[in-house]
């Protein structure tokens, strides 16, 4: 400690075990919180006096939080209680939450190359912090990387990272450099990298354009009626694929200089110079693949290869790029450059360059927004998965606290005064002038995005989870009406804006296309990408939110409310598996979406006692308990589609199947009070639960962290619990 950076040189002889010493000087890290925007910063050591680390510091950077011992709980609310004493300690000055949002590993590679072909250079303070992160991620025994923090070593994951590294600045002779190389060779080297990988490296001149299926901005100037128009995409694909085709269509590389040469040797078994790349357009590692391409596909790449190639007119691809980079600039301005997610923002940003220069107002802006993504943890310094979890995580741990009685408990007025004041700063007041017809948005005024406001992005759930918090702090617990019925009403529209013609609810958009879009999925890396989907846990979170909503306004479109619940609890039913089961698409897995179907359906009346649905539901999770009382779930239960334990009783999961149990009016209480002994024996002396197996998953490949989870659905749990068999005594 005490250090200042240490220059890239020096982190040349550590070997791949010893990372988890700082690079930089720890104490020295700070999060800054500005209305939910989160960024870390590095301070001078006359700063860090001036400005004192908090416990949320210390407690993400792994550091001691120095929290005291708490009386040993007795009751099911004293654990609750406990676990809040600690959690409270996380909450942000602005009244929301942060966490470590980290799993999958290609973002901060994509986020690292993008920047490097700018030829931006990296602040000293992140760039070793980085390199440490990824030593601190690669596999002991092979020294690669996988897709995402839990997979196996793959050609994408190898290839990225290793790139990455030495972008860096490591040395191409340090020892993880080394290993990580050896494997990359062994599995074929970079040419069997996947699609995105591919183009990365090309835009830094590690690969050549001609090697890789076309992304033809042209796509964008199609009829909208036609299936294959890209506004009929999943929004993060075609969010991804914009600024990529408009890079592709330029065939921007950086100018090549020593380091990315000595790449072009590095990452290739054979010498680049005699790589016929236009021969590996399809070349992908087999390991990697899980989505194979479909003939269709390949046809079609085929056919665009040799359209752009002979038959594009000059004009019809300027204007495509024309085209395609309005768009671009659109998404920018509508987002103030936090953009959609992570992937698109650093391909967006690289547009801007091209188009405009380093110098320009729009490339200063992404490097500064940039940093919303950054985050530090133990490990060292890596990219989140979204600019937060501010809105969702803000929004669950009010209702944990209101499960547990606690909202009307003065010592939580202030935490949750705070809370609800971030939701009511955090609601989007406005649609974008220009958006819905020209950038292909969704409805968003009244909506709750994800992360912040600044992001902008309705999500269907987002919006139903905040939605639900309000009414419970507003109408059901007295708070102050910060945010207006008018308002609610407002979120009630965009609810409803996103029903679909099947009764249930997809993600940020109402689904556009057609499942065969899926025979066009060129990442080769992730399943179900192409179109929105609905999926189960969107669908009850909206159900939820519906009858909350009209609890307390009776009168508003009351007729279409009353139908989308009826048309969305219809949906859930066919989506039921015979085993009783719903399968989550993004917690992970059955338990997940299970907690979230079963408390829809208590809410329209149906549970243990009047429906064989919700039996059957029971049932199901009954019998996944583990011998220990507690559930675990793998995340291979996503990736398979079926349940698959874990190895051991996991603290999220068990509190998913108990407050699902709960919901569901289960009435063996036997086997929820094992469940509740199991939470309570995970809980440390100071209130805190200590980090398990991943929590959430994306597009059934990938996996991703929610750390706020092990509090949030714990509490909740508790006061769950306590509330169904009253608040007594059940440990010495
Ligand atoms: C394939 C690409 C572009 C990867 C970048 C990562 C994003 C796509 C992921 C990261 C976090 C992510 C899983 C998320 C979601 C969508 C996909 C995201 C944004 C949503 C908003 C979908 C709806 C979900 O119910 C929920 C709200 C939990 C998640 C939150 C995170």
């Amino acid at each position: 400690m005490g250090l200042p950076p240490q220059p890239r040189s020096a982190v040349k002889a550590i070997p791949l075990s010893d990372y988890k010493t700082p690079f930089t000087d720890y104490s020295r890290w700070r999060l800054k919180d500005d209305h939910g925007r989160q960024t870390w910063h590095y301070l001078s050591v006359e700063e860090a006096k001036k400005w004192k680390q908090s416990t949320a510091d210390k407690y993400f950077l792994g550091l001691d939080t120095e929290q005291p011992d708490l009386p040993p709980p007795k009751t099911p609310l004293d654990v609750a209680k406990n676990g809040l004493e600690f959690f409270s300690k996380l909450q942000l000055p602005g009244g929301n939450w942060a966490c470590d949002y980290s799993g999958p590993m290609f973002q901060l590679a994509g986020f690292v190359m993008c920047w490097y072909a700018t030829e931006t250079p990296f602040p000293e303070a992140w760039a070793s912090e980085m390199i440490r992160y990824l030593c601190n991620r690669a596999h002991p025994e092979d020294g690669g990387w996988g897709l995402h923090t839990e997979g196996e070593t793959s050609v994408f994951g190898t290839t990225i990272n290793y790139t990455t590294l030495r972008l860096l600045g490591m040395e191409p002779d340090h020892p993880v450099a080394t290993k990580a190389r050896q494997t990359l060779h062994k599995l074929g080297g970079a040419l069997g990298v996947p699609h995105w990988g591919k183009a990365w490296l090309a835009m830094i001149g590690c690969f050549e354009w001609e090697g890789m299926n076309p992304i033809p901005p042209e796509l964008w100037l199609l009829p909208e009626w036609l299936p294959l128009h890209p506004y009929r995409w999943w929004i993060h694909t075609r969010a991804v694929y914009l600024p990529m085709s408009y890079i592709w269509s330029k065939r921007y590389s950086r100018p090549l200089n020593p380091l990315t040469r000595a790449l072009r040797t590095e990452l290739f078994t054979q010498p680049y110079s005699s790589i016929p790349f236009a021969a590996h357009r399809n070349t992908v590692a087999a390991a990697d693949i899980y989505h194979p391409h479909t003939t269709i596909l390949n046809i079609f790449n085929t056919v665009c290869t040799f359209w752009g190639k002979y038959l594009l007119p000059t004009r019809l691809k300027t204007w495509a790029e024309e085209y395609a980079y309005s768009l671009v600039v659109r998404e920018d301005e509508n987002t103030l450059y936090v953009n959609l997610g992570p992937v698109n923002n650093p391909l967006q940003m690289l547009c801007r360059y091209i188009a405009e220069g380093a110098d320009s107002p729009a490339v200063k802006g992404h490097l500064d927004r940039l940093e919303d993504y950054l985050w530090v943890n133990e490990d060292g310094m890596l990219m989140n998965g979204t600019n937060g979890v501010q809105i969702w995580d803000t929004s669950f741990a009010i209702q944990a606290m209101v499960e547990c009685g606690f909202s009307q408990d003065p010592k939580y007025r202030k935490m949750l005064t705070a809370a609800h004041e971030f939701l009511d700063d955090q609601q989007i007041s406005e649609d974008i002038s220009d958006a819905v017809q020209k950038c292909y948005r969704q409805k968003r005024k009244g909506a709750w995005a994800f992360s912040t406001r600044d992001q902008g992005y309705t999500v269907s759930d987002c919006t139903a989870e905040a939605l639900k918090a309000v009414v419970q702090l507003q109408s059901l617990s007295k708070f102050p009406s910060l945010v207006s019925t008018q308002r609610m009403r407002d979120a009630v529209d965009v609810l409803l804006s996103l029903r679909n013609p099947s009764g249930g609810f997809a993600s940020y958009e109402n689904v556009r296309g057609t499942k065969l879009l899926e025979w066009f999925n060129a990442a080769e890396v992730f399943g179900r990408i192409m179109i929105e989907y609905e999926y189960p846990e969107c669908t009850t979170a909206v159900i939820t939110a519906l009858v909350y909503f009209r609890k307390v306004d009776t009168s508003y479109r009351s007729e279409e409310v009353e139908r989308t619940i009826k048309r969305a609890v219809d949906w859930i039913r066919t989506v039921q598996r015979a085993d009783g089961s719903w399968e989550g698409s993004w917690g992970i897995c059955f338990s997940y979406a299970m907690m979230f179907a079963l408390e829809s359906l208590s809410l329209v009346g149906e549970n243990y006692s009047n429906s064989e649905s919700v039996r059957r539901a029971c049932a199901f999770l009954v019998g996944k308990q583990m011998t220990d009382g507690g559930w675990g779930e793998s995340y291979m239960s996503c990736v398979k589609g079926t349940w698959i334990d874990h190895e051991r009783s996991q603290v999220v999961n068990t509190a998913w199947c108990l407050i699902a149990l709960m919901n569901a009016g289960y009435d063996g209480r036997e086997v929820l009070q094992r469940g509740i002994d199991l939470l309570k024996s995970r809980q440390q002396a100071n209130g805190e639960w200590l980090q398990e197996g991943i929590e959430g998953v994306f597009n059934r490949s990938c996996m991703i962290t929610y750390p706020n989870y092990k509090f949030i659905f714990p509490i909740k749990a508790m006061g769950m619990f306590a509330k169904q068999f009253g608040n007594e005594k059940l440990w010495s």
